[in-house]
């Protein structure tokens, strides 16, 4: 099974830039500092609170304080996403500015979108795609400003800058106060995928699934057995929106109390669309290849109902449907020597 998840060509529609920095990268990244001496991942199995894991982001963004780190970090997350087997990416990661290094928003989004560029011209086989993330810590003036920077570059790079997320400490704020944000990006072709409920939320859900979200994240507890309701079920259901699902990062977070209890089941067998993701590949020590192995082993899933998963996550990418049929032509291309290899007809 690890072999054929490896082998799979597969398609990551939630991955935080800087949650998904690789131990690697932190290490050349440390290099450039000087005593920095932190743990900036979570060891396999284990647990911790939401708090903690916000708190591993702070660490990783003093590394990434300047447009080198920030550039340095896409590039190599986009590289060993498409040595996983990974044919389309979408990064999302939020603008920061740093005075004393002189990064300012504009010049933190242009690293990222050099290094997608840079990977182009690499010929590697993926494509790359950016959603702007808006924190919701920051508050809606914040917001607001993120949307007018992705209107700006999705001006300047039409082919690259997708769409906007909502991300960020799920316990502050309130998601209502962005719903004006949200609308004027979505008045400017630009795509919205929210994390959603990923711990209770009972205020502001509703209100939120029906602007309605392209996608929704995490969407851990919608249903009413996770502290939802029905009417969220409904809702979703309704509008067909796909979920974005992140088994190990649920684990570690602790939003989920085990993997047997984990929504994409719930979803699953309504045979709604589930896309499995990693969120932060880095910061918990994952890779998409693992999340598809850690799917089939929780939910008894066959190399078939994998195939279909990743082929189908494809139907939920922010991009054109010409560059959709195109890279269905990697499953295509994919699929006799995988048959040949694992003896399956897929
Ligand atoms: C674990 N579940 C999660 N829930 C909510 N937001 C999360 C997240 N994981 C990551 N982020 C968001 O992504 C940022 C790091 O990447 P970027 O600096 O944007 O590239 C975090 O600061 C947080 O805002
Ligand atoms: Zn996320």
């Amino acid at each position: 099974m690890e072999e054929f998840c490896k082998m799979l060509p597969k398609v990551e529609l939630h991955a935080h830039i800087n949650g998904s920095v690789s131990e690697s990268t932190i290490e050349k990244l440390v290099a450039t500092k000087q005593k920095l001496d932190h743990q900036f991942s979570f060891k396999k199995g284990s647990t911790a609170t939401l708090k903690e894991c916000f708190e591993k982001f702070r660490l990783i963004h003093q590394l990434t304080d300047n447009v080198d780190a920030v550039y340095q970090v896409t590039y190599d997350v986009i590289q060993e996403f498409c040595d996983d087997n990974v044919r389309y990416l979408e990064l999302r990661s939020t603008p920061r500015e740093v005075t004393e290094t002189g990064m300012t928003k504009e010049l933190y989004v242009d690293a990222v979108l050099r290094a997608i560029r840079d990977c182009e011209a690499e010929n590697l086989d993926i494509e790359v795609k950016l959603l702007l993330a808006i924190d919701r810590r920051n508050g809606v003036q914040v917001g607001q400003d993120t949307v007018k920077l992705a209107q700006k570059f999705r001006e300047s790079h039409p082919d690259l800058v997708v769409g906007i997320d909502l991300s960020g400490d799920p316990s502050v704020g309130d998601g209502r106060d962005f719903i004006p944000v949200f609308k004027e990006a979505k008045d400017f072709g630009l795509k919205l995928a929210l994390h959603l409920c990923e711990v209770p939320a009972l205020q502001e859900t509703m209100d939120l699934l029906c602007l309605p979200p392209d996608r929704i994240g995490h969407g851990t507890c919608l249903h009413p057995e996770a502290g939802g309701t029905q009417e969220f079920v409904d809702t979703v259901l309704t509008h067909k929106t796909p979920l974005e699902l992140c088994l190990t990062s649920n684990l570690i977070g602790q939003t989920v109390p085990d993997l047997d209890n984990h929504q994409f089941k719930f979803w699953y067998e309504k045979q709604h669309p589930c896309i499995i993701c990693t969120d932060d590949k880095g910061v918990f020590s994952t890779s998409l290849t693992e999340e598809y192995q850690l799917a089939a082993v929780t939910f008894d899933l066959s190399p078939n109902d994998l195939w279909r998963l990743s082929l189908d996550s494809m139907n939920y990418a922010f991009c054109e449907e010409h560059l959709k049929e195109k890279l269905r032509e990697k499953w295509k291309a994919a699929k006799p020597g995988m048959e040949k290899q694992f003896n399956l007809k897929l």
